[in-house]
């Protein structure tokens, strides 16, 4: 049998190591192995150094358990999965076990995480120049997708896009969500008739992603619904699967598997898509001139014009990066807040079925309420075409929304690094009484946040109210005190749309349809995806709400009333305009109508305010006398 033989440059190389020439041919690669050498240890000088550094900079804040040398405290935070709970839950631990504020570190990487609204708001607010976005761990996996979107991006661009994008999102476009919503909503409710009554169930966190795409393509790039679900299934909603998988499994970016290279298609396959878009839609601009904006690319389109800005290559990539920011932060955070909405009015219409067997109308107090806002806004058969202002007067609806947030924390963390400064205390004002280091990661714990409730576990929308729990918050920090989209400049840009959009959505559905939510008692928070959504998604049968169970809906409490109310005494600061404030807070701007001074001791007020704020107010006032009368009613067709 013949002997193979295998050709080797090294042991070629080593034959002829005595000859000239192969001294000759070896000094690059002496050079370059050399050179990487010197780098790899330079490299690892400067990173000891810099961590050293942090270390004593953070010797005082207590250190999370389990860390170990190097890995830090990433098996932790990995194998939590199997306890069924995050690395946001895990944290929340450390906070709860350790201090208000807690080291850790991610393979080198050192951070602090805390909860308290103060720490909150120096990293929003006070100190947020000196904080950026925490690009290298992680927004690593979407940048592909997101790149120098307003999210993603820091410093001049992101004030430069900032100031583009911002008007297009709050201003008159938020009149245009309302029918955009209703229209998704009337669709949804179309096909969900079709399983009403039969026992069927449905996965209705899917079908709100499905809307909540909708809605934010029709908003955005006036897709068609039959468009969108064309588009995003295929090209968009693949994307971010793959881009939440990487989170925890961040060799999947480097890899080059099959998932990998079908992920690079989809991408620009999706850019493509877009970028058609925007040429079309700008030279039709150009040939038509100036028209009434369609939706938010075309208010985008009107102040990049103004600003002067050339259309070119460049400047269609960074309207990709936006317009998809805007898909994927439009979308997926809104669905799971309308899932865990819907999930809580089941349960709750669950357990006062239960309590009230027999009771006529039986319908859950929560429940109720939210239908009796949407008779009003819409109709008795929805066939009203609301308007913006008629969804702000939903103010229940919108804190049975806000307490979803707070309970269920579908954005748990968000990362920050400190980069500015210099010194051993970069940030001197720091947190909760530590300076803090540049080059660490700041971890600020929202659903730790949203924690420091009165019993936190429980769903309580009152806490919304005027007078509620949340105004009880001392001015200082009340803003820091709930958070689903964080405060201070960076704020979410699309708050005021998705919950706008979801007051439409939440209200009508349940006008609707009544929720039982299959295996309620084991649905648990999904451990791995942010934003946090059910595990496996929310599987619910429906049945139709007859007109006549939602007219018993009807809510008196909650009816506006005119109140007049007397003081007696001295007492701190001006009662009337704290009510004012209050109420102005809660988007009521229900004006003062009148205030008289009654007696040298006493003071008479009339306002307008409903009937639980005012009875709050009353109690923790110290108020006297209060009589109060009913307005007139403003929605006659739904009181019985
Ligand atoms: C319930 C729904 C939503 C939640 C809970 C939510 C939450 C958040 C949070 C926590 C941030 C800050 C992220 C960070 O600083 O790292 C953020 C930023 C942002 N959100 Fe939302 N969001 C929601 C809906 C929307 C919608 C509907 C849109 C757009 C249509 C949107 C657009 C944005 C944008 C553009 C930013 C970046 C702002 C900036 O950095 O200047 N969001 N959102």
């Amino acid at each position: 049998m013949a002997a193979t033989t295998h050709w080797s440059p090294l042991a070629d190389l080593l034959a002829d190591a005595g000859s000239a020439t192969t001294l000759l041919r070896l000094v690059p690669v002496v050079l370059l192995g050399g050179g990487l050498l010197v780098y790899i240890i330079a490299r690892t000088a400067l990173f000891i150094k810099d961590y050293m550094r942090i270390s004593r900079a953070l010797a005082k804040i207590p250190t999370a358990p389990g860390s170990l040398p190097l890995l830090g405290n990433v098996i932790p935070m990995i194998t939590c999965v199997r306890r069924n709970i995050g690395a946001w839950d895990l944290m929340e631990e450390w906070l709860d076990n350790t201090g208000p504020i807690v080291k850790f570190s991610i393979l080198g990487t050192q951070g602090v995480v805390f909860r308290d609204p103060s720490a909150l708001k120096r990293v929003f607010q006070t100190g947020y120049k000196m904080y950026e976005k925490d690009l290298d761990v992680s927004y690593r996996p979407f940048l592909p997708i997101l790149g120098s979107g307003l999210v993603t991006a820091d410093g001049a661009l992101w004030q430069k896009q900032r100031m583009l994008m911002g008007p297009a999102l709050r201003v008159d476009v938020l009149d245009d969500i309302v029918t955009i919503a209703k229209k998704a909503v009337d669709r949804l409710c179309e096909k969900l008739a079709h399983h009403a009554g039969k026992g069927q169930s449905v996965n209705i966190e899917e079908e709100f992603r499905l809307l909540t795409l909708q809605v934010i393509g029709e908003a955005v790039l006036s897709m068609a619904p039959e468009e969108c679900d064309r588009v995003f299934p295929s090209l968009y909603l693949p994307v971010m699967n793959e881009a939440n998988h990487r989170v925890l499994r961040p060799y999947r970016m480097y890899l080059p598997t099959p998932e990998w290279f079908r992920f690079r298609t989809r991408m620009s396959q999706l850019n493509e898509y877009l970028i058609d878009l925007f040429r079309r839609r700008w030279e039709s601009r150009q040939r038509l001139g100036r028209q009434k904006p369609a939706d938010i690319l075309d208010r985008i389109m009107e102040a990049i014009e103004e600003s002067g800005a050339k259309w070119d290559a460049a400047l269609e990539t960074q309207l990709c990066y936006e317009i998809k920011t805007f898909l994927l932060a439009g979308h997926e955070t809104s669905a799971a807040m309308l899932t865990w909405s819907t999930f809580e009015l089941a349960m709750n219409e669950k357990a006062t079925n239960k309590v009230q067997a027999g009771a006529p109308g039986g319908c859950g107090r929560v429940v109720l309420r939210v239908v009796s806002e949407a008779e009003a806004a819409f109709g008795l058969r929805s066939e009203k075409e609301a308007n913006r202002r008629n969804v702000d007067e939903m103010i229940f609806t919108l804190a049975v929304l806000k307490e979803a947030l707070r309970k269920y924390s579908v954005v748990p963390v968000v990362t920050r690094k400190l980069v500015r400064g210099s010194g051993a205390a970069d940030d001197p004002v720091g947190v909760l009484g530590h300076p803090l280091p540049k080059g660490i990661m700041v971890a600020c714990h929202l659903q730790g946040t949203h924690r420091l409730y009165e019993a936190p576990d429980e769903f309580r929308p009152e806490r919304f109210m005027p007078e509620g729990e949340y105004d009880s918050f001392d001015d200082a920090i009340r803003a820091y005190m709930f958070v689903p989209f964080i405060q201070g400049p960076r704020n979410c840009l699309g708050q005021h749309l998705a919950l706008l959009e979801a007051r439409v959505v939440l209200s009508l559905l349940h006008k609707r349809f009544k929720f039982r939510v299959v295996d309620g008692d084991k649905v648990t928070r999904m451990p791995t995806v942010i934003p946090v959504g059910p595990t496996g998604g929310l599987n619910v049968v429906l049945e139709q709400r007859t007109d006549a169970q939602a007219k018993s809906c009807w809510d008196p409490p909650f009816l506006p009333v005119r109140a007049w109310w007397v003081r007696v005494g001295t007492h701190r600061g001006d009662l009337a305009s704290r009510v004012r404030q209050r109420q102005l807070a809660h988007g009521r701007g229900g004006a003062m109508l009148g205030r008289r001074q009654a007696g040298i001791t006493s003071r008479t007020y009339e306002c307008d305010l409903h009937f639980m704020a005012l009875s709050h107010a009353a109690t923790s006032e110290g108020v006297a006398a209060l009589v109060v009368a009913a307005k007139p009613p403003r929605y006659p067709n739904t009181v019985t």
